[in-house]
């Protein structure tokens, strides 16, 4: 694939695409472009650039959609598997850059390059992020592809937690790939071709697409209708992407710098169930009020709950997920917090009826165990269970360390692992 741009291609594109990826170009962006939280239909033609020191669909907006797919590398041979992240790479470039995977007119006897579903769409900023799970390192004991010794201590397969019901078809996964764009259409394209692409390498293992709705700006609720990012970080807090999420060379697996580690759990909500709670109960339930998202104590939606004067739990209960998520005990509860960038999940009835929606929780850390897991010890802990628990099953997902980014074209994702 020529890494010029292609003229037929680029004048497909819409103009303020096109502009986009021009002027990115003369700018030699070295990092990733963040654009505003706002999202609205002009800004669906917006490519973001694909290069950059970290991958892009951490500190990026999240878009309206999102399509999570986890693949099982089936080759033994570590040069097949070096191949395909060198063909990805290249196409998750192409893709984000709101270009086809081929160049017309291609041989007709041939199937082609690129599905073609997406021809015509705008990118929606869409964002493609890699990631690998421990599976790919060791597997049933065996060392598939000579990686063993490269694995970070912290990438475990992730654990059973108290009340978890893992689903094997719908956890964990060799390879994870995350397509995030205000077109649910444009992820699918993007998880398709890639699919398509990694044939005999590769095959999917599970998928789980998400949406957030379209909304100007603020934040965006989930399915329990309550706003879910509230006490999340600024993306634009750089501080605290260096210290709770971005992995350093000092870290243990120096290949990883640059890289963060993902979790994600698919998150089942017993909606019906929920929906006969009452309006004071649900609120005890998150600890938050449901239509302002301002903390029990508060006033306004970033108020600070004020937990250590109410020890009791009179106010915000104990068990509330707010409380247990975050019980704001100083600097330890600072080094704890994490990146959430979630998606509801709505699909089809399950087989008595129900509806099987939920939230497909995406969080990124750069140290699990003490970070994620801590956190989710306690809102699992069957001593004091976060009474949100009993209205949720997890069913799937896993734990991922997302490699860090490709400065630069002829680079590859996860080079540093098998050089
Ligand atoms: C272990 C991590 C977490 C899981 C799993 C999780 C599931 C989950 N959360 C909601 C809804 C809300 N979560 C909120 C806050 C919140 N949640 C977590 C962690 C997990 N949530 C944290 C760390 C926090 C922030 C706590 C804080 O610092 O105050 C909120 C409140 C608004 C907000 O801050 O986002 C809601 C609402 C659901 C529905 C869910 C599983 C289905
Ligand atoms: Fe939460």
């Amino acid at each position: 694939m020529s890494d010029k741009m292609n003229r037929r291609a680029f004048l497909g594109m819409t103009a303020a695409g096109a502009a986009g990826v021009v002027l990115g170009e003369l700018m030699g962006k070295a990092n990733n472009f963040l654009p505003t939280e706002k999202a609205s239909a002009s800004t669906l033609n917006e490519t973001l650039d694909f290069y950059g020191a970290h991958q892009t669909g951490v500190v990026t907006p999240a878009q309206n959609s999102a399509n999570v797919a986890a693949f099982d590398v089936t080759t033994n041979d570590v040069k097949e598997l070096r191949e395909l992240m060198k063909k990805w790479t290249e196409m998750a470039a192409t893709l984000m850059a709101g270009k086809p995977l081929a160049v017309e007119p291609q041989d007709g006897a041939f199937p082609p390059t690129d599905t073609g579903e997406q021809i015509g769409l705008d990118t929606g900023k869409l964002t493609i992020t890699f990631a690998i799970g421990a599976s790919l390192f060791e597997k049933d004991g065996v060392d598939r592809f000579g990686l063993r010794s490269r694995k970070p201590a912290g990438l475990t397969e992730m654990p059973i937690f108290h009340k978890d019901s893992l689903e094997d078809q719908l956890t964990h996964g060799d390879i994870v790939v995350q397509a995030c764009s205000d077109d649910p259409l444009v992820c699918f394209h993007a998880i398709r071709n890639l699919s398509k692409a990694a044939r005999g390498v590769a095959h999917l293992r599970w998928q789980q697409t998400g949406q957030l709705g379209v909304k100007a700006e603020g934040t965006k609720r989930n399915l329990f209708g309550f706003k879910d990012g509230t006490a999340n970080p600024a993306l634009q807090d750089e501080t605290f992407m260096k210290n709770n999420v971005w992995i350093d060379a000092g870290d243990g697996a120096s290949w990883l710098a640059g890289g963060t580690y993902m979790v994600v759990r698919r998150i089942h909500m017993r909606i019906e169930t929920w929906d006969q709670q009452s309006y004071s109960s649900q609120e005890n339930i998150i600890g938050r009020q449901k239509v302002s998202g301002a903390p029990m104590d508060g006033k306004a939606e970033f108020d600070t709950p004020q937990f250590a004067a109410d020890a009791a739990g009179k106010v915000t209960p104990l068990d509330s997920h707010i409380r247990l998520s975050n019980p704001r005990t100083g600097e330890n509860s600072e080094r704890e917090r994490i990146l959430r960038r979630g998606y509801n999940f709505m699909e089809n009835l399950d087989s008595v009826g129900r509806i099987n929606a939920g939230l497909l929780f995406v969080c990124f850390n750069r140290n699990i165990q003490t970070q994620f897991e801590s956190i989710q010890k306690r809102l699992t802990n069957p001593n004091l269970p976060d009474k949100m628990l009993s209205y949720t099953d997890t069913t799937g997902g896993g734990y991922f360390a997302v490699l860090p980014g490709v400065t630069s074209k002829g680079s590859y994702l996860g080079q540093a692992l098998f050089e």
